[in-house]
């Protein structure tokens, strides 16, 4: 029987009794015989985050604040008073991000959903990727203003 490529996983369908094949990193299957290894990154992450914005942000404007005046430094600083609740266990993610983010995914808890690469601003995407499945970035800086990021998928 020929061994299936680096990562894959041969299995055997319950419904029809047909071999397919178990992606283990990304749990994707497929009934083809995969032609190459498996080590790759998910294709997709999923993440939460919280938004302060600032005056010189692209859009100083959110659903929390019609007209955004604070300087970065000061948004910075907030963030970083939120990060630090956060850490102590004060406070969850999802109740200060529903409550203070100037982003529109402020409603879902903070919540993007799932994206792929060349979706999100890139030092958002990338700091994102770099972070482990339920970890907390540090403060990035977007044109969108100033971020926390927990990574959830
Ligand atoms: O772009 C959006 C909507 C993002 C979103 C995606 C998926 C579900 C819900 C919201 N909102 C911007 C603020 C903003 N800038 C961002 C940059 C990177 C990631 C999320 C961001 N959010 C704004 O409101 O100015």
């Amino acid at each position: 029987m020929s061994d299936v490529p680096e990562g894959w996983e041969r299995k055997i369908s319950r419904s029809n009794n047909k071999e397919y094949f178990l992606n283990i990193y990304t749990k994707e299957s497929q009934w083809d015989m995969p032609t190459a290894p498996a080590k790759q990154q998910s294709a997709t992450v999923q993440a939460s985050h919280l938004l302060v914005k600032h005056k010189d942000s692209r859009r100083p404007s959110s659903w929390r604040e019609e007209n955004i005046t604070r300087s970065k430094e000061e948004a910075i600083k907030i963030l970083e008073g939120f990060r630090e609740q956060i850490v102590s266990g004060e406070k969850q993610f999802a109740e200060l991000a529903s409550q203070y983010s100037d982003c529109s995914s402020a409603k879902r808890g903070g919540d993007l959903g799932p994206f792929g690469r060349g979706q999100m601003q890139k030092p958002f995407e990338d700091a994102t990727y770099s972070l482990d499945i339920g970890e907390m970035s540090e403060i990035i800086s977007t044109d969108s203003g100033v971020h926390i990021i927990l990574r959830t998928a």
